[in-house]
């Protein structure tokens, strides 16, 4: 193995911001005492030059002495590279972003933080860690627990802290600070106007991280450990995605060790939506988080068709994992004959009775198929052993390895333990109605038999027509077959869709890891949704994790998310609002036009949004479209799909509604809501599929419609 990386050499000096090895870096000027805002741009222009020589410091290291042969070589550089890039200063990323001053007991040592004036410690917070070269903290990384109470001490429990300081940036220039006085325990407790300008500030380009304004009840999910699963239930934009992408960030920081061998991975509803938070980790300075798709997790075949909502339900039941179990070990059979090893002059007979106690013995151990077919040999040489010894011979191990490698033991393997392809298995069971009806007597009705099974039989794997719940049931027999391995931490968002059968997926590929899981239960828009968060987490094997619920929303105005939430009652009962923590009022209107006006009318909403600043998204129903992207063109308004990147010029998206999910816009303008319902195969999810709709906006959402609203919005 290699060397660990070695922390870049330092070397104590008079000039705290000159190193040793690296070019001298020149300190910049003292501020005067009576200028605190002076002081802390004097403290980020020194941590940007102390991070600059701990840069420095790598990309000097010479590994020449330090590794022995070429593949060690090439490790450690791919490690250096990796510490390069996590050191970088990002333009127009603040180097910290927020400041604890903890009050030092009169004769108390300095604690290791930075000196705060008034014989305090202050610890600056920051997406990093940066270190002087005595070693010294300069900027101390957010996710350390002596970060925390940055963003969890408030006046009734200040933590020891006595002044929590935010900091505002206007690019890269540090241009204003706010404290607040957590000592003054009677005080009232409010959001600062900084933390409100950056919860209002519009939006553009794909999503940003949320590291200095991490509320207290979403630090809590943050940072919960590594052994718990933890499910969160969320209105729409409560910072489910947000929260679930810190913690991964944070499960790194604190257990960078294990998590680098077993592997992290989000996993997202589709491409766009990974498109748009792609960005948040590698910011926070994480580069090796894997995103997929559950269909990319499932990829066994490719997927070219898509079931009636009926064969995707019961493909999509749990009891399709029963199904399968049985069909996988359809092929064993009781031997009948004895299996008989001819050695040099000898002749060794393993009886059919006791072939038979082996073959019950390996089908009654929670062993997987494959396993147990690789025991098999083994366990017939073993017993070929036992008679030799009973007959005074004293054979060792590698006379049991030749006799598991017999060609009569390996014919007898073949006969009563053969070998399944989970793809063709998979294929029959879709194919041969009797095959179907043998494996799941007892588990599925005629009607959902006949509802599973292909219109017209494939002929072959390349040219059936697999549907992603095929892909899915392929994945489950492949685990019956071999075991999946697992990651460390999974983090699934938009959780609420998927059905028992992918949460069995998913859950196979964190079995001895944890998961966050993430969702809004009134989101839900596929028929085989699994109705329980409950339910949800037993498929995906954690039955014990906890489920938070966060109702605090940072992106809907309140007018808006009072509208949405008409709908509630309707499509998730029991479930809370959203409150608005958005002090803006927000833009809402609603225009009724006729139908002959609608896209004109559409257009001209464009219009009006793209006069103000932010990103603004077009929802319509899918089939709406290829009208509504003509009427664009027409008019001579650009416009993207969702996942590309907006500029300037194209801050326009057009997004179909079944792509809406995750998304947000600082103003959106929806198509004729009825349509929207309309495009879903029941009303519910059609008013689902709206409330994602109407709950994208950031700052305005205009509603044009020309056929008469859902009743519950009237
Ligand atoms: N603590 C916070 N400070 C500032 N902004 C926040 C905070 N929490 C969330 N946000 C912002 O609120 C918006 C919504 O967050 P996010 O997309 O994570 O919500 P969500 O619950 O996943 O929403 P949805 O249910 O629609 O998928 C994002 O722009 C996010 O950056």
């Amino acid at each position: 193995m290699p060397a660990p990386l070695p922390e870049p050499a330092t070397e104590a000096t008079a000039e705290p911001t000159a190193r040793a090895t690296g070019s001298p870096v020149p300190s910049p000027p003292p501020a005067a005492p009576d200028d605190p805002l002076g002081r802390e741009r004097a403290h980020l222009a020194a941590s940007r030059a102390a991070l600059r020589a701990m840069r420095a410091d790598v990309e000097a290291l010479d590994i020449k002495d330090v590794t022995a042969n070429w593949v060690n070589s090439e490790v450690l550089k791919g490690q250096i590279e990796e510490r390069i890039a996590a050191l970088a200063d990002l333009a127009g990323t603040p180097l910290f972003f927020g400041r604890l001053d903890y009050a030092r007991a009169p004769g108390a040592e300095f604690t290791g933080g930075t000196e705060g004036g008034d014989g305090s410690d202050a610890f600056y917070i920051g997406r990093r860690h940066v270190h002087d070269t005595d070693g010294d903290p300069m900027v101390v990384d957010w996710r350390a627990p002596v970060s925390q109470p940055f963003y969890r001490a408030s006046k009734k429990d200040p933590q020891g802290v006595t002044v929590r300081r935010r900091f505002g940036y206007t690019g890269g220039e540090l241009t204003a600070y706010e404290d607040e006085d957590l000592t003054d325990a009677g005080g009232e407790e409010r959001a600062g106007a900084l933390l409100q300008r950056e919860i209002e500030r519009p939006r553009v380009g794909p999503m940003r991280d949320i590291v200095a304004t991490i509320q207290p009840e979403q630090d809590e999910i943050v940072r919960s450990g590594i052994g718990g699963t933890v499910c969160v239930q969320g209105a729409p934009g409560t910072g489910k995605t947000a929260v679930g992408l810190h913690r991964v960030a944070y499960l790194l920081y604190a257990h960078r060790e294990r998590l680098a061998r077993t592997g992290t991975l989000v996993v997202g509803p589709n491409r766009s939506f990974l498109r748009y938070i792609e960005q948040v980790l590698p910011a926070l300075g994480e580069l090796n988080v894997a995103q997929a798709t559950v269909d990319d997790l499932v990829a066994h075949v490719e997927v070219r068709a898509v079931d009636s909502p009926r064969a995707a339900c019961v493909k999509g039941d749990a009891r399709m994992a029963e199904v399968l179990r049985r069909a996988v070990r359809s092929g064993v059979t009781m031997p009948v004959e004895p299996v008989v090893v001819v050695r040099g002059s000898r002749r060794w007979r393993v009886p059919a009775y006791e072939l038979e106690e082996i073959v019950r013995e390996l089908l009654d151990r929670d062993i997987r198929y494959g396993a147990a077919r690789d025991a098999l040999p083994q366990r017939i040489a073993h017993a070929v052993l036992v008679r030799m010894e009973q007959a005074g011979e004293a054979p060792d191990d590698r006379v049991q390895d030749a006799v598991a490698r017999n060609p009569a033991v390996k014919a007898a393997v073949k006969a009563l333990w053969p070998q399944v392809d989970p793809v063709k298995l998979v294929l029959r069971l879709l194919s041969d109605g009797e095959f179907l009806a043998e494996h799941a007597r007892g588990v599925l009705d005629e009607e959902e038999q006949a509802a599973v099974l292909w219109e017209k039989p494939a002929r072959g794997v390349k040219s059936a027509k697999w549907s992603a719940a095929d892909a899915v049931l392929i994945d489950e027999a492949a685990d019956l077959i071999a075991r999946t391995p697992s990651l460390g931490h999974v983090v699934l968002d938009e959780a609420q869709d998927l059905s028992p059968m992918q949460y069995r997926a998913v859950g196979r590929r964190c079995s001895t890891g944890s998961a966050t899981v993430l969702g809004d239960i009134a989101q839900g828009t596929t028929p085989w949704a699994t109705p329980t968060w409950r339910e949800a987490l037993a498929h995906l094997g954690k039955p014990d994790a906890a489920v938070e619920e966060l109702t605090q929303g940072f992106r809907v105005p309140r007018e808006v998310i009072a509208y949405a939430s008409r709908l509630l009652p309707a499509i998730a009962p029991g479930l809370a609002e959203a409150t608005s923590v958005r002090e803006a009022a927000g833009d809402f209107r609603v225009r009724a036009v006729a139908e002959g006006e609608l896209d004109a009318a559409v257009v001209a909403a464009c219009h009006e949004a793209l006069r103000k600043e932010g990103s603004i998204g077009l929802i319509a129903a899918d089939p709406r479209i290829p009208a509504l992207g003509a009427a664009l063109a027409d008019a001579g308004l650009d416009c993207v799909a969702p996942g590309e990147e907006t500029s300037g010029a194209a801050r326009l998206t057009l997004v179909p509604a079944t792509l809406a999910k995750g998304l947000e816009y600082d103003h959106v303008v929806l198509d004729d809501p009825a349509s929207v319902v309309g495009a879903e195969p029941d009303e519910r999810t059609g008013l689902r599929r709206l409330y994602v709709a109407l709950t994208r906006a950031v700052s305005g959402l205009t509603v044009v419609h020309a056929r008469p609203l859902p009743r519950q919005l009237d």
